[in-house]
């Protein structure tokens, strides 16, 4: 077969299938020339020399979210809390993503509860599932729906807060250039529904 073989930077032996037709690391930095070029730089000074490499290796790391399955993350649970099942709150978990109309950093927090049904998840988990989908090019909506679908589908709580609050660059350093607005969006489920239980979370994210 005489199919391009594309491999990821450090992870030699995972190889993608043709349909998915990842560039090879040579054609990203190589893209990364082509827009230093464009922006009106020399390529061949001494700073710019290792630049598409650190690029390409920075991207790998921004947007490592490609390569990671919520569920691996999510399928670890316990049983054994003592018959607790009230609101499970993990506030101000910090993230960084990139807005997928001008690949710019979305720097926010992301709060999320579920209310269990008897199996409880890992803390970290909670905050890695956030990583995972913000390592991702997004919208605000999107991320704040994933995460809770992620946990909704893998956990089956009774229901699942979540709340991103978060500062989208791409309207702070250009475009309508208003810096320090901060845009909330919000997604529950199940009997985060209920008007009560989204009041709950509310206060428990004031306190
Ligand atoms: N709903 C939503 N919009 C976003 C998000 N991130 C960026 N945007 C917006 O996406 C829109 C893209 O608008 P366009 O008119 O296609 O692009 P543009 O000319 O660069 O827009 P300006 O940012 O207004 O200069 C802008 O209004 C952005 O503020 C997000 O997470 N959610
Ligand atoms: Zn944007």
């Amino acid at each position: 077969m005489d199919a391009i073989v594309n491999k990821l930077p450090g992870k030699e032996e995972n190889m993608l299938d043709d349909s998915n037709n990842k560039p090879t690391q040579a054609e990203a930095e190589e893209a990364v020339r082509t827009l230093l070029r464009w922006m009106g730089e020399d390529i061949t000074r001494e700073g710019l020399l290792d630049t598409p490499k650190r690029v390409v290796k920075s991207y790998s790391e921004l947007f490592g979210g490609y390569e990671a399955d919520p569920s691996d993350v999510l399928g670890r649970t316990f049983e054994e809390v003592a018959g607790y099942n009230d609101i499970v709150l993990v506030k101000d978990i910090h993230f960084h993503s990139h807005c997928e109309h001008h690949m710019v950093p979305i720097i926010g927090k992301a709060h999320v509860a579920y209310l269990p049904d008897e199996r409880v998840l890992g803390l970290s988990k909670i905050a890695r599932v956030v990583d995972i989908f913000a390592r991702r090019l997004q919208t605000q909506e999107t991320l704040t729906s994933q995460v809770a679908t992620s946990i909704d589908e893998t956990l089956a709580p009774r229901g699942v807060a979540v709340m991103i609050e978060a500062e989208h660059m791409c309207m702070a350093m250009r475009g309508v250039r208003k810096q320090g607005s901060t845009t909330v969006t919000t997604r529950f489920t199940g009997e985060f529904e209920k008007p009560e239980n989204q009041y709950r979370f509310l206060e428990m994210l004031r306190h």
